[in-house]
């Protein structure tokens, strides 16, 4: 025992050989009246809440994880160990040699401990949380005699915002003392320091990537960022819209590929002068802001994506709208089935969005240029069907015109057939249609000369047309021949997300109609309008929409708008709807826990919300961690 420590200890006399950092220290143990002979009360985590803390300083143990092996190797066989701890001074993870660490363990000088200075007195941990600095605690320099054999070295941890998050501490017996180990703490800590500054840096790197797409999918207005290569890094969907093609086949691409203008297109100095011409006429234009480094270097630019103002008329109206995931894959597939020639079925119940969806197959085809013939064979009593579609010669019947007339089939000559409610179209015309499906020519009814076509075909049904052909009510031939590609247009029930984008589309369009000004929506508005299930689908909300604009007030659309029925079926299935959402919520985020293996950050992450709020979330449904 040294005197210099039994002098302090018992106040029998000066005690200046003392480093300074221990004699603050052991002013501050004295002043907290720290029993100096053994530890009074230890305080030690369970298994459970140190595994807790240890989830809650997951970004620690991570940058920790590659330096704690590496500092041990350094000491290893010398009877060391390696202690990574956290802000508050509790042990989350250790290495060591097996002989020292069974010696540690008597002290509790292992994971779950608390090792700060009021509890264990004068320690390297402890001290160096309290002196913010590094420190060397040596032997009798530790307050607590029950501690003398130790000797331990530590350095604290800082984040990028330089707050203390941590301890990297080694520590071995008082009587092993290796030459220049705080120099090799620091640097281990150092380390640590920069894992946790590059975990920080990646996750700000994902939030703002993710946030910048977020943020531009929230515009109505095209979005595009250019790098300084010239390379396009983001686009949104309305972006990529106003293009004309898909995001994917933007991204990544250099902004000269898809511009035209000037070629040698570049960032620093250059003139901007891009613009696109699609094949309509409508040209777009970029409206770009550069974008600087601290130094006021050019990194990239930003901007929106805008119609030449003098054909802005026809770019204001999106073909279609409608931001949910299945949305999207429908008009992927779509754009994707544009570019063949093949015959399409679209299928889907009704007013789902059918024929906007052959639309846009037929603005995305070759066929763009043509004419877009639209037939609905439900409506066309079976008599005429044949006459209307192909066309008759001249004295066919009795009652013809003279000379003849063309069917709708040589009046899509160049563009696109769209055939809707193909199930209730009559045998007769099937097998016509058939033949000219198999020839791409028509023979008008009593006429012999075939007459060459060049048509896209496009069928659409909201009945199941193999039920059909089980009851001998559909060919089966022309059944195989018209889905060659088919395309399944989802109830609007099961992509309520597209209300958010459908909803301001309808009453634009219906003020604009109407020859209204512009309405707001109340946000309440939605939460109805997303509790209804919509069994007449895109239409019945469009019904919804231009009934409520032709009936409002005042500037805003309120919930005072929405038809009775729809409100008060809404109204009833609020309460469903919420402890349906509820019900998923709570299995998403078992879910998440699941393959995390109970890893809240992991699962968070996973999740797409923050630590905090998952913990909440948790709290509130019943989940334990
Ligand atoms: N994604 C969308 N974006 C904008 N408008 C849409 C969208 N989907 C549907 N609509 C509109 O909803 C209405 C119904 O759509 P559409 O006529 O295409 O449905 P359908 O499935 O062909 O119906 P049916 O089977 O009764 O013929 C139309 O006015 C259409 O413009």
């Amino acid at each position: 025992m040294s005197d210099v420590w039994r002098r302090f200890v018992t106040g029998e006399g000066p005690v200046d050989e003392v480093d300074p950092t221990i004699y603050r220290s052991w002013q501050r143990c004295k002043a907290l009246e720290v029993d100096y002979q053994r530890v009074g009360s230890n305080e030690i985590l369970s298994k459970p809440r140190l595994r807790e803390r240890c989830q809650a300083q997951e970004d620690l143990i991570q940058a920790g994880k590659p330096v704690l092996p590496y500092v041990f190797r350094l000491l290893k066989g010398l009877n060391y160990m390696v202690l990574l701890c956290d802000g508050e001074g509790y042990i989350l993870e250790a290495l060591g040699d097996p002989p020292f660490m069974t010696k540690a363990q008597q002290v509790y000088l292992s994971p779950g401990a608390n090792w700060r200075e009021d509890i264990k007195g004068t320690n390297a941990i402890g001290t160096s949380l309290a002196e913010k600095a590094p420190v060397k605690v040596r032997g009798w320099e530790h307050f607590v005699q029950e501690n003398h054999f130790l000797s331990c070295w530590a350095a604290p941890l800082r984040n990028s915002r330089g707050d203390i998050v941590g301890v990297l501490d080694v520590s071995g017996e008082a009587a092993n003392q290796k030459e220049r180990l705080l120099e090799i703490v620091v640097m281990g800590a150092r380390m640590i320091e920069q894992n946790l500054q590059l975990i920080e840096l990646k996750r700000n790197f994902r939030f703002c990537k993710q946030g910048i797409r977020l943020a531009a999918e929230m515009l109505r207005e095209g979005f595009i960022a250019i790098d300084g290569d010239g390379v396009i890094t983001e686009i949104n969907r309305a972006g990529a819209q106003l293009l004309g093609r898909r995001r994917e086949e933007i991204i990544g691409r250099p902004a000269s590929d898809v511009f035209c203008g000037n070629k040698n297109w570049k960032i620093d100095g250059g003139d901007l002068e891009l613009e696109v011409e699609k094949k309509s006429g409508l040209r777009i234009r970029p409206r770009l802001r550069e974008v600087t480094d601290d130094e006021g270097y050019t990194v990239g630019v930003v901007g929106v994506l805008q119609v030449n103002p003098a054909d802005k008329k026809e770019a204001e109206t999106p073909l279609w709208v409608g931001r949910s995931e299945i949305t999207r894959k429908v008009f992927e597939r779509a754009a994707k089935a544009a570019q063949t020639k093949s015959t399409v079925l679209i299928q889907g119940e009704s007013g789902t969005g059918k024929e906007i969806v052959a639309r846009y197959i037929h603005e995305a085809s070759p066929w763009r240029e043509g004419p877009f013939i639209g037939v609905n064979c439900a409506a066309l009593p079976s008599t005429l069907i044949e006459s209307e579609l192909f066309g008759y010669a001249d004295g066919a019947f009795t009652g013809a015109k003279r000379g003849g007339r063309p069917g709708k089939f040589e009046l899509a000559d160049g563009g696109t057939i769209f055939l809707d409610e193909i199930g209730d179209m009559a045998l007769n015309a099937q097998a016509a249609l058939l033949r000219l499906l198999q020839e791409a020519e028509v023979f008008r009814i009593g006429d012999t000369k075939a007459r060459k076509i060049n048509v896209r075909v496009i069928a659409a049904t909201n009945k199941n047309l193999s039920d059909l052909v089980a009851e001998g009510l559909f060919r089966q031939d022309l059944y195989y021949r018209l889905k060659v590609i088919t395309i399944d247009v989802p109830p609007l029930r099961y992509r309520k997300e597209d209300i958010w984008d459908l909803v301001p589309y309808f009453v634009r369009q219906t003020c604009q109609t109407l020859g209204k000004p512009p309405l707001g929506i109340a946000e309440e508005v939605y939460t109805y309008l997303f509790a209804y299930s919509w069994p007449g689908n895109v239409r019945e909300l469009k019904n919804c929409i231009e009934s409520m604009v032709a009936m409002a007030d005042g500037p805003l659309l309120t919930v005072e708008d929405i038809p009775a029925e729809i409100k008060n079926a809404a109204g009833s299935e609020a309460g469903m709807q919420q402890s349906l959402l509820k019900r998923q919520t709570r299995e998403a985020i078992l879910q998440a826990l699941a393959q995390t293996e109970g890893k809240i950050a992991p699962a968070a992450r996973l999740l797409g919300i923050g630590r905090s709020t998952l913990y909440r979330k948790m709290k509130e449904l019943g989940i334990k961690p």
